[in-house]
């Protein structure tokens, strides 16, 4: 005879409260997929954050919106989404796990909720037989979107929002590169940037996976934060729009040994392999997204609508939105202060009087959400290393 399945009265039982929303689910020892229904406090301040963008979207669609939470999990996300937004439509919850399907609709009637479905299939399957009913399409799995995002790309509907969570970041970061090459058709390399990079590699990804169907992105916010990275999309359609809007695709090339860097945009471009500054090899990161990868104005719209929502991580969430909003028009990449100084052999001056030097001489001069000591600068590599010698000089 076989295990007998477990139902909720066999587990012990946590509730947490996230926003004005209850959630159960089974007591675990550590974060895991192994544990029964899957819930992570630490991405409490990733949902926070959903839960703005969404509210944003909604109110510049200006009708209410259908959701779908493609990997439902305890539910959190779908029933957070119905109780906290404001003119939802009906909300779909997906997994393909049936004791979460049990937990996600403890939670349903737990928060006293209407018109939230929920549903047991595999997540590519669910989107394919539910081609263009969402407004948005949320991807939260464990690890890679990569598998799933061919078939959001063919049902995500005209003016539609796609969400995507990547927590493989080891890969996308360069850390090792064949998981990157084979999920994300990208080769990435490891620098101080590299967080940047694998931002721009998945976007690159999705960019390339929608355009078989017609359709191109505009990044509203895209962040790395702790061991995840998270896109909010919205997805146009048209084939010409699409064809030009591939034109943001190409490569960053970086020199390890005096840290230059360039851009290149275009998939199968000539890039030259010599640093023109110091004659080493330069190593290349691509294809990946060259175009904007933050929206001032959404993420403007996001910040005030943070005043109207009850949320546990609103202190973090306004300072991350807030850099965010800075970097919207930065030059791509960016200088690390201690790493410039570890090749320059020198000590590191104060990072104000930098940002001060450089702009005074007319360079652009922001911080970066990805690294307290970031410096985006459009400065010319030599320029920045001659301001840091002359401040450490004097
Ligand atoms: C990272 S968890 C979701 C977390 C949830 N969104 C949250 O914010 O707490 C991923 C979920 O996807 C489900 N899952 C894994 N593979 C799936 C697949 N191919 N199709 C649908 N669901 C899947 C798992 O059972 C798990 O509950
Ligand atoms: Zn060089």
């Amino acid at each position: 005879m076989g295990e007998t399945e477990k139902t909720h009265n066999d587990y012990n039982l946590v509730t947490i409260t996230e926003g004005t929303t209850k959630i159960q689910f089974p007591e675990f020892d550590k974060v895991s997929s192994d544990a029964p229904v899957f819930y992570n406090p630490h991405m409490e301040l990733n949902r926070d954050i959903s839960i703005l963008a969404l509210q944003t979207f909604q109110k510049e669609q200006n009708r209410p919106i259908a959701i779908c939470d493609l990997f439902g999990g305890s539910g959190i996300r779908g029933i957070r989404y119905k109780n906290e937004i404001d003119s939802t439509d009906t909300i779909s919850i997906n997994d393909i796990s049936e004791t979460a399907n049990e937990f996600e609709k403890i939670n349903v009637e737990l928060n006293n909720l209407q018109d939230i479905n929920i549903y047991n299939h595999e997540a590519s399957a669910f989107l394919r037989s539910h081609r263009g009913e969402f407004d948005v399409i949320d991807i939260d799995p464990f690890g890679t979107p990569s598998p799933f995002l061919d078939a959001a790309g063919y049902c995500a509907r005209k003016n539609s929002l796609l969400c995507v969570t990547a927590t493989d970041t080891s890969a996308l970061c360069g850390t090792y590169k064949e998981p990157c090459i084979r999920k994300y058709n990208a080769k990435p390399y490891k620098s101080e940037y590299c967080h940047e990079t694998g931002i721009r590699i998945l976007t690159g990804y999705v960019a390339l996976t929608l355009a078989k169907y017609k359709k191109y992105i505009e990044v509203k916010l895209s962040h790395s934060t702790e061991h995840y990275m998270r896109l909010y999309l919205e997805v146009k359609k048209g084939s010409k729009a699409t064809d030009e809007s591939l034109n943001n695709i190409g490569y960053i090339s970086h020199c390890k040994h005096c840290l230059y860097r360039e851009t290149n945009n275009g998939l199968a471009t000539s890039i030259q392999d010599t640093c023109p500054e110091c004659g080493e090899k330069l190593i290349h990161a691509g294809p990946l997204w060259l175009g904007k990868i933050q929206d001032e104005e959404f993420i403007g719209e996001m910040i005030k609508e943070s005043e109207n929502k009850k949320l546990n991580s609103k202190k973090e969430l306004l300072k991350l939105l807030n850099s965010c909003h800075g970097e919207a028009n930065a030059p791509i990449t960016f200088y690390d202060m201690h790493h410039l100084c570890r090749v320059l052999k020198i000590s590191a001056p104060k990072l104000d009087l930098v940002f001060d030097q450089l702009k005074k001489e007319g360079f652009i001069a922001i911080k970066s959400h990805y690294n307290p000591l970031a410096i985006k600068t459009d400065a010319p590599i030599k320029k920045i290393k001659s301001i840091i010698i002359s401040l450490n000089c004097s």
